[in-house]
């Protein structure tokens, strides 16, 4: 394998071809430049040697320049989407560069340009993108502004051309808000050093310090919207966030080197208008992807929408539940009437709208391909089918009334488009007969030859006698008349032969050859019509681009709130009800994700937080149900603020500001922090954060260090929670203590999961009840894990001890030093001999004396220690 090697930058060293690619790929040092030859992309020197690690493609080399072997790699042309879509997910940026000069006229090389960049935030093809999620650009401006710190962020969905900002001031908002966004691509000024623990996306970018400045940043913005200010679109105090769009807004310039058009306005997002998850919360509740990498969650539960933009529409609102009341009450107004109406029906038409959104972007960019333009058509032939459908609910009448019909636009595309076209505009074949007179003429001079062809393959034969005589056409050789070699002495004079075959020779005649060029020229005037008629097309479609943006708005709208009546009848789910006191009621509540996958009934229980108990000291046995509790708690708050019906009985909320989770414990390899560390961390982001109105979940605080200290630390925070913050609250614990200590405060209440024991095992009721629980059955659940059962016996034994004696083994040290792990483990009273203790053998028939030793024999073969001899 050549080693790659650096070009000389001395250009005239090099060959023509050579000299070409290094001045475009100066152009493009950070990108992988795709340079176009022939049917294949190559890819040169370091780019060449990337790509083929990147790919597991082969690294060649292509002669030499400057004396040097030139490293290449290549991909096919045709295939390059896949290869591309790969990069693109590695996080790389490729520059395309296409043959832009006829090869038949050039002196030297090819004319060549690039005639677009592809980043990982900023694609829009079709097989490039993730139908069920967004891909967002996100830049980020950390400002040092007096003490304190101030991150401006921009997102952009290129897809969509939604296109927001904020501003955060802690740099455990800003890490909630990337969470959240996840972008695909972010950029940053070159000035500062990106930390990972703020996002570790993969495809980052610094761009020039000046590019976030935000004059020339406000200037652009004004430019591209077309306005005199952004004072109507409240954002022009936000002067932080409006740099980083003006900087990310100059970046898709570059790259997409077009017009924006769908790009028509920019929006703050205020965080008091949400209900806030920091990042630990957002991945913790499992809203839009699973913890442990599976892909069991909350929105992969509940999704019933019938297009990816109604998809993707879900996913968001989860990430960012509202709390305008007004808002919410008219979307569960809207499940109501949807619940009472033919979903099926609704879910039809949605289904033929499909991802309009998508479809907008690749208009506004000119990249639309025909298929894109046929499910427009279908698009706005559901469209007044779907009014019609939500004609009589009138909780919907805000969405139908944002649904344009656009019948001019329907008519164009019905009588332009065949029903079924091909891929690619270039093979033609896309605009219907009888749509342009003059596509019509070049079509019907193109298509004519057949018959032309007939008559003189006919006439021929006739002059010939060679019945055999047919006409062809072949690429190299155009139109010829082709004869067996047997009839060799048949053959006229002014046949010319232009190729012998085995059985054959093929002839060509001057007539054939001014037709085939008559054909040739029809059929390539007919594409270049067609090619134009397109164009036309497309720029017609683009006059109504903002109410059809406005449209795929409103019906993802309508796919989610549909989604949300389906599952609420489903699962039978309530509607919410909110109030302004400070609280949450419910009643039988389920945990959605967990109740789905069971095959066994799910437990309902209840839930109760208000001024007088705002915390719930959850105790019980491990698998007793305290995670699912807490959890599902959440969940059905972020349900009801999304404006969706909720699994429960009853559900009553007040307002909550904020949601925070202590779940589960992982170690953070990447930012090099400890389990115990991470759970520290977690813990006093809500100490600091917490407000009465903010939903807290706590779970076995503590657990990740010495007994004492977990205790002492879970016993300050829960006291913290309950006296500082005063937030409403659910603290689930094994330390015991607690019950006794924090739930005897003003606010704090115990409650339990049950659990019972039956026959040495532990039954899990999973049912909440009021007062404390007074044992943790872990090794009972141990023993249902599988442990050996020496180690349980030994664990017993420890237990045992401290349990009988905690004042003299009151040390860790002590209870060690009672019998190593290796000694036999000591004899345990075990259930039985309780039994044969206290029963009355006097009183027993000599039946009933041999059923308990039978049920002992049994016992004793279901636990493993029946011995076997
Ligand atoms: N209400 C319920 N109805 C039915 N099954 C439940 C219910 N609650 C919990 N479960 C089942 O019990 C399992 C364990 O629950 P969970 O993780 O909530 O226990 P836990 O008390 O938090 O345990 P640990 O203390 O070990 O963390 C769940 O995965 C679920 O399968």
């Amino acid at each position: 394998m050549p080693k790659a090697t650096t070009p000389s930058t001395d250009f005239s060293a090099h060959t023509p071809m050579m000299q070409q690619y290094l001045r475009i790929k100066a152009e493009h040092a950070d990108t992988l430049l795709f340079y176009r030859m022939g049917d294949f992309y190559e890819l040169f020197y370091q780019d060449a040697q990337k790509a083929a690690e990147l790919l597991d493609i082969s690294l060649t080399q292509r002669g030499a320049s400057n004396g040097k072997p030139i490293p290449m790699a290549g991909v096919p042309y045709h295939a390059a989407e896949n290869y591309l879509a790969r990069l693109l997910q590695l996080g790389e940026s490729v520059a395309i560069c296409e043959q832009v000069g006829d090869p038949a006229t050039s002196k030297g090389p090819v004319e060549r340009k690039v005639v677009r960049v592809l980043t990982p935030g900023t694609v829009t093809d079709e097989a490039l993108l993730n139908e069920s999620s967004e891909n967002l650009l996100v830049a980020v401006y950390p400002q040092q502004a007096t003490e304190q710190s101030l991150f401006g962020i921009a997102s952009l969905d290129l897809a969509s051309g939604r296109f927001s900002v904020s501003e955060v001031s802690h740099e455990a908002s800003l890490q909630a808000e990337l969470q959240r966004l996840n972008p695909a691509e972010l950029l940053y000024p070159d000035t500062v050093s990106w930390q990972t623990a703020w996002h570790p996306c993969e495809a980052r970018r610094a761009r020039p310090d000046w590019e976030f400045a935000s004059d020339s940043a406000n200037a652009l913005l004004c430019r591209q919207f077309n306005v005199q200010h952004l004072d109507g679109f409240g954002v022009s105090h936000l002067k932080a966030a409006l740099g980083a769009a003006g900087a990310l807004l100059n970046y898709v310039k570059l790259t997409q080197r077009a017009a924006l058009p769908h790009i028509q306005a920019i929006h703050a997002e205020q965080s008091s208008d949400a209900v806030q998850m920091d990042a630990a919360t957002q991945r913790n509740l499992e809203l839009v992807g699973a913890l442990s990498g599976g892909t069991v969650s909350l929105f992969s539960t509940i999704n019933c929408t019938a297009t990816a933009m109604g998809a993707r529409l879900l996913r968001r609102w989860l990430q960012r539940p509202i709390r305008n009341t007004q808002t919410l009450e008219c979307r569960y107004d809207a499940v109501a009437a949807l619940q009472e109406h033919d979903l099926d029906a609704i879910r039809k038409h949605l289904r033929e709208i499909g991802d309009l959104e998508r479809i907008l972007s690749r208009i506004a960019l000119r990249s639309a391909r025909p298929r894109d333009l046929t499910r427009l058509r279908s698009a706005l032939q559901a469209i007044p089918d779907l009014k019609r459908e939500l004609s009589s609910l009138a909780a919907l009448t805000l969405w139908r009334e944002q649904l344009a019909e656009l019948p001019e636009l329907r008519q164009t595309l019905e009588a332009a488009l065949v029903e079924a076209p091909p891929q690619l505009i270039r093979d033609g074949g896309v605009l219907a007969d009888g749509f342009d007179e003059e596509l019509d003429e070049q079509r019907a001079l193109a298509a004519g030859a057949t018959d032309f062809l007939k008559q003189i393959e006919t006439r021929e034969r006739e002059r010939t006698g060679i019945q055999t005589l047919k006409v062809g056409y072949n690429k190299v050789h155009g139109y010829y008349l082709e004869a067996s070699r047997a009839a060799a002495a048949q053959i006229p004079a002014d046949y010319q032969r232009r190729q012998t075959l085995k059985n054959a020779e093929r002839y060509i005649i001057p007539e054939l050859k001014t037709y085939e060029d008559k054909v040739l020229q029809a059929q390539s005037r007919a594409l270049a019509r067609e090619k134009w008629l397109y164009d036309a097309l497309l720029n017609e479609a683009a006059e109504h681009l903002q109410a059809l943006q406005v449209n795929a708005r409103a019906v993802a709208e309508i796919d989610v709130l549909h989604s949300f009546a389906k599952q609420a009848l489903r699962q039978n789910y309530c509607r919410p009800s909110l109030t302004t006191t400070r609280g949450l009621h419910l009643q039988a509540a389920r945990h959605p994700v967990i109740e789905a996958q069971l095959e066994a009934p799910f437990i309902a229980n209840d839930v109760a937080l208000d001024e007088q108990h705002f915390m719930l000291l959850i105790t019980g046995p491990n698998m007793g149900g305290k995670s699912t509790y807490m959890r599902q708690t959440a969940l059905i708050a972020v349900l009801a603020y999304c404006g969706s019906f909720v699994p429960a009985a009853a559900a009553e909320l007040g307002p909550i500001d904020r949601i925070f989770t202590r779940i589960g414990a992982s170690d953070d390899l990447a930012s090099g922090r400890s389990t115990f560390m991470v759970e520290m961390t977690e813990a006093a982001t809500i100490l600091h954060n917490a407000s009465p109105q903010s939903l807290v979940l706590m779970d076995e605080i503590g657990r990740g260090t010495s007994t004492y200290d977990g205790l002492a630390l879970a016993w300050a925070c829960a006291e913290a929670l309950l006296q500082q913050n005063r937030a409403l609250t659910l603290f689930a614990t094994h330390y015991f203590e607690l019950t006794q200590s924090i739930a005897q405060l003003p606010g704090c209440k115990n409650v339990h999961v049950e659990a019972s024991e039956h026959d040495d095992t532990i039954v899990f009721e999973h049912r909440v009840s009021e007062g404390a629980a007074n044992r943790s059955f872990g090794v009972q659940v141990a023993q249902l894990a599988g442990l050996p059962l020496p180690v349980l016996q030994r664990a017993k034994q420890v237990l045992y001890e401290l349990e009988q004696a905690p004042e003299q083994a009151q040390s860790k040290q002590q209870v060690l030093s009672l019998e190593t792990q290796t000694a036999p483990p000591a004899p345990v009273e075990h259930p039985m001999v309780k039994e044969l203790e206290t029963l009355e053998v006097n009183g027993m028939t000599p039946l009933e004396a041999l059923q308990w030793l039978a049920r002992w024999q049994q016992q004793l073969s279901r636990t493993g220690t029946k011995r076997r001899d």
